[in-house]
């Protein structure tokens, strides 16, 4: 068996945090996700307009369905249609793309972009054979042949080889008869398929939806994953030409270290891949979310990093087949963040006692949680139920899940499971909240346009849905004070959190409870709100629109930060988590120093005695402002919720400057705040 070498990239000089370490990237192959091939465009992942534009080149028709003029590819622009169709030709990708519309069972394992990625990929790299490496690129191909997965690569093999037949023979070869194709007939495809597996990223859209795959050449490819990695990438969609790109002048300041640096010397020189590297597809750039000294290795993450160690080794090992040993994964004992992740308490709770039991068996109790809390999400995700969805989420944060134990004579002894509050189901958990209350106040406002109960009630639950994402938004804070690679995730918590938390504060009903109004259009009135205790303002605008951004200060934003967040918060907790004892038992959503030490058997324990039955029927239906809830509606929180939005958004901004530099989603958090503008006078 042939030994691949391991490669790994280092910086090649010192990188502070927040740089670009990357020119944009352009890819070696990509592929649009089946169910986005009418809605975007194959070449370069934009939406199509109105009127897309077909494959320019010959398209050849297939004798099973002769009218049918395949849908396989469109294009937002001649430009695209005219750099991609040939290759969506040649490659047989179309074909591929028949023979699974016509022969579904030759690949009954989804969609198919990895597939028609590696028909790209082998279609334009030079010659080559089956090995562990094709062009520099690692195909861990031994390694898939014992994957439990494999007969899925081996379908997929054997569908490509197929596609490339038709387009060689003739159309007309098409029928499902891939049994008659061997194992050995296909190694080729086997290999590109596995490159691909080993190599793409999911490209993912402004907003975070993954619309495709793309691999690109070793200076990317060569990147090694870790749990607490240094560096994070974003990508560049956009019609061509692309707009000009601060990155573009970046050079490439990392460099391969391997035993086979023989392979830089030859065709995959980083200088000659860039170059080889066409000039379309969604581009990708790397950027430091660390500080990296020059000859440091430079990681990004294969996985999600809210994950505990458990489950993020193991998806490492089902979907690429390493053990992951980096320096979190090595921890003993595990660090801070991976054991509040996977945190569980248990209490043995019946008529006469109540006391916390640390034999309990935890697989079996992280089992039974995790089960309750995907089908309470699936609730909400699949079978569109989101009021279904938070009534469970709710009932397991605040009463846990009971298992009966035994049965003696005198009583029945009921062991009750607790998920932390930073547990990364409850984190789950927060997640579908927010977004489920978030969709039950709009279809409730939408369904009623007058002043009544009903839009009370609408603003009852994106109260709650606000609650929520502070929380999510605070928790994962937390964690990310003790595991700093966790910033990508929680500039997009800070920053829904201020944009929920805005949009209730500017909600019209407030006008049922208060008098004035925030006046958020007035082009007249002075300036932007000024926070009077901390810089953030300034530092947003000055480092995010204005160039160079200083972190040596990065710390003390952050600080003077919590310190004002933590203040309001303090004001509007309360108000926020009327009605939900869940809510209520989270007794400071930004500072979790109330829970003590990890092992917090006590706030199980806590939630039980303090709510007894109450805790059922508080959570979830048939809430309804009470007249106590409606007291909380007055001009001082209104305003308090506001400055709490702004600085969410803000500091959301500033992390999101770090992680992705002047990007979309600075731009968006500049563009929110220019709506608004001073409150001062109002408080
Ligand atoms: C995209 S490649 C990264 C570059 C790769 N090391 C190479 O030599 O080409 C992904 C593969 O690298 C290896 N790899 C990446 N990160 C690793 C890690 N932290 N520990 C062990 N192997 C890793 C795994 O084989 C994985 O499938």
């Amino acid at each position: 068996m042939e030994m691949e070498m391991e490669m790994e990239m280092r910086a090649e000089e010192d990188i502070e945090i927040g740089e670009d370490i990357t020119p944009p990237l352009t890819p070696l192959a990509f592929a649009l996700h089946d169910s986005l091939l009418s809605s975007h465009c194959s070449s370069c992942f934009s939406l199509l307009p109105p009127h897309p534009f077909p494959p320019l080149h010959f398209t050849p028709t297939f004798p099973h369905n002769p009218h049918h003029v395949l849908s396989s590819s469109s294009y937002c622009s001649p430009l695209c249609s005219t750099s991609d169709s040939p290759l969506h030709v040649s490659s047989a990708e179309l074909h591929l793309l028949h023979l699974l519309q016509s022969h579904p069972s030759t690949y009954p394992h989804g969609d198919s972009s990895d597939l028609r990625a590696a028909l790209r990929l082998l279609h334009s790299l030079p010659a080559m054979g089956p090995s562990a490496r094709i062009v520099g690129l690692l195909t861990n191909h031994h390694k898939f042949l014992h994957h439990d997965d494999h007969h899925r690569i081996r379908d997929g093999a054997r569908a490509m080889f197929l596609a490339r037949k038709m387009r060689d023979e003739a159309p007309n070869v098409c029928s499902d008869n891939s049994s008659s194709v061997s194992p050995d007939d296909a190694v080729l495809e086997e290999a590109a398929l596995c490159l691909v597996l080993t190599n793409a990223v999911e490209v993912q859209d402004k907003t975070g939806r993954t619309l495709g795959i793309s691999v690109y050449g070793p200076s990317f490819c060569w990147i090694n994953h870790s749990c607490s990695p240094n560096a994070c990438y974003r990508f560049l969609v956009s019609p061509p030409p692309p707009p000009p790109c601060s990155a573009e002048k970046t050079p490439l300041r990392i460099a391969p270290l391997g035993q086979g640096t023989q392979i830089e010397s030859g065709v995959c020189s980083n200088n000659v891949f860039i170059k080889e590297c066409g000039s379309y597809g969604p581009r990708v750039i790397v950027r430091s979310i660390k500080r990296i000294k020059k000859g440091e290795e430079v990681t990004v993450t294969y996985t999600d990093l809210l994950q505990p160690k458990a489950m993020r080794q193991s998806e490492l090992w089902s979907r690429y087949r390493f053990i992951c040993s980096c320096t979190r994964c090595s921890a003993s004992p595990l660090t801070y963040v991976d054991q509040v992740l996977e945190e569980i308490s248990a209490a043995n709770f019946n008529s006469s006692s109540l006391s916390s039991d640390i034999n309990f068996n935890r697989d079996k109790a992280t089992q039974r949680l995790t089960n309750y809390i995907d089908d309470a999400i699936d609730d909400y995700l699949s079978i569109g139920d989101p009021e279904s969805s938070s009534v469970r989420l709710e009932h397991v944060l605040t009463q846990g899940l009971s298992d009966k134990q035994s049965e003696c004579e005198e009583e029945t002894s009921q062991l009750t499971y607790w998920l932390h509050p930073l547990h990364h189901l409850s984190l789950n958990a927060y997640t579908t909240l927010a977004s489920a209350y978030k969709i039950r106040a709009t279809d409730l406002s939408a369904l009623y346009s007058k002043m009544d109960d009903h839009l009370l009630n609408a603003l009852d639950l994106s109260r709650t849905s606000t609650a929520y994402s502070l929380l999510l938004a605070g928790a994962t804070h937390h964690l990310f004070r003790s595991e700093s690679s966790l910033i990508v995730s929680v500039a997009n918590f800070w920053s829904s959190a201020g944009e929920s938390l805005l949009t209730l504060a500017r909600s019209s009903v407030w006008s049922q409870f208060v008098q004035q109004d925030l006046p958020v259009s007035n082009p007249s009135s002075t300036g932007k709100y000024r926070c009077p205790n901390c810089s953030l303002a300034d530092k947003f605008e000055t480092d995010s629109f204005h160039g160079q951004v200083r972190y040596a200060d990065f710390d003390y934003v952050s600080n003077e930060f919590v310190d004002c967040v933590n203040n309001f918060t303090q004001n509007v907790w309360n108000f926020l988590g009327l009605g939900c004892h869940y809510l209520r038992v989270v007794k400071n959503p930004i500072d979790f120093s109330w829970l003590g030490t990890i092992r917090y058997s006590s706030v199980g324990e806590d939630i039980v005695r303090s709510s007894g039955t109450e805790v059922a029927s508080k959570c979830g239906a048939g809430r309804r402002i009470s007249g106590s809830e409606a007291e909380g509606y007055n001009n001082q929180v209104r305003i308090c919720l506001f400055k709490l939005g702004v600085h969410c958004l803000l500091y959301g901004g500033y992390l999101a400057s770090i992680c992705y530099g002047n990007s979309h989603l600075t731009r968006n958090v500049g563009k929110i705040l220019d709506l608004e503008e001073s409150i001062e006078s109002l408080s």
